[in-house]
């Protein structure tokens, strides 16, 4: 499954829309920090949104920054009407608390679906915002015509930002749904049910084929480097290859879809007015 291609497609079309509407969508970026992997994928997200007309305030905010300056900075943007979307890039500082700063973005500009009031509505299936790489995982899917309706759908790994919330929206999707993680025994006979298996763990290719049954959809949202500084995803790709039915790169699979969403949802906020 090709998530460059569908995520180019669709920067396509929210360009279109973009400038059809006339509308100005403004992001706000924040990242703390110097992680090397936070300020790539930042900076994707600032090209990606430059060449869709969204327009991008940034802040690079040093590791040292106190938690009462950040959470002004959000307070200020809640505020703004010319902002419609904050990011904070994640992880954060230890000297930081994550929740307090994710529960301090209004709902109403919440581009990445983390606020629990978010949370509450994609649990009760009626969805205000989205997290973007799960949402992402939902299209490519659609677009290759998987539709997990009374599927078996098992997800390792339970983090707030990918499993959890694709155990939800899997559901809404009528999937039948387990959700494994590090407390999981017995794993590979969890993960060969799967119709769809989707992972998150964090793990430099963990899985291989023998976790899979023959003709399995596999989704592999890791984003690992290794010491060759090379990319590699949670499962081994090249093990998997003869026999899954469908299989993601990475890079070029989940991804670039999660950019591609944010900035869907960025425009989304920016249509809402
Ligand atoms: N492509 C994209 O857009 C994105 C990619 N990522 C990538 O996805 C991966 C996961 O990210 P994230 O969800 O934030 O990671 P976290 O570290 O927050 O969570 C990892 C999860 O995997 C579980 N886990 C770890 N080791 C094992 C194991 N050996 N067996 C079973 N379960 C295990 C953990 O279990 P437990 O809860 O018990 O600790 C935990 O629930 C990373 O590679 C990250 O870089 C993340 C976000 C977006
Ligand atoms: N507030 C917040 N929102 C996030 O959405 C968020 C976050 N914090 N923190 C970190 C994770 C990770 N994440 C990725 C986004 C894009 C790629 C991506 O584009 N990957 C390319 C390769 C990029 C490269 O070359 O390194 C690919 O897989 O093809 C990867 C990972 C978003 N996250
Ligand atoms: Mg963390």
């Amino acid at each position: 499954m090709d998530g460059k291609k569908l995520a180019q497609e669709i920067r396509t079309q929210l360009k279109d829309e973009v400038a059809q509407n006339g509308l100005v969508p403004r992001l706000a970026v924040i990242l703390v920090g110097d992680d090397p992997a936070s300020q790539v994928y930042v900076r994707n997200k600032q090209r990606a949104a430059e060449k869709i007309g969204i327009k991008t305030v940034d802040h690079h905010l040093p590791a040292t920054v106190g938690q009462e300056a950040l959470l002004d900075l959000i307070y200020q943007y809640n505020e703004d009407p010319n902002i419609h979307g904050i990011l904070v890039q994640l992880p954060l500082p230890d000297s930081i608390d994550e929740a307090k700063i994710t529960h301090a973005i209004s709902p109403q500009k919440d581009v990445d679906g983390f606020h629990p009031i978010n949370l509450g509505h994609l649990f009760m299936n009626k969805p205000y915002s989205l997290p973007c790489t799960p949402r992402g995982i939902m299209e490519l899917l659609a677009h290759y015509k998987i539709n997990p309706s009374g599927k078996d759908v098992v997800i390792v790994g339970r983090s707030n930002i990918v499993g959890r919330p694709m155990a939800a929206l899997m559901l809404n999707a009528d999937a039948t749904v387990t959700v494994t993680h590090s407390r999981t025994r017995n794993l590979a006979q969890k993960t060969r049910q799967a119709d769809i298996l989707i992972v998150a763990t964090g793990q430099a290719q963990m899985l291989d084929a023998s976790y899979i049954k023959e003709g399995a959809v596999v989704v592999d949202v890791g984003v690992n480097r290794l010491e060759d500084g090379s990319l590699v995803g949670d499962v081994d790709f090249e093990s998997m290859l003869g026999k899954a039915a469908y299989l993601t790169p990475v890079p070029g699979g989940v991804g670039p879809m999660t950019i591609a969403m944010l900035m869907k949802q960025t425009v989304e906020f920016a249509q809402r007015g």
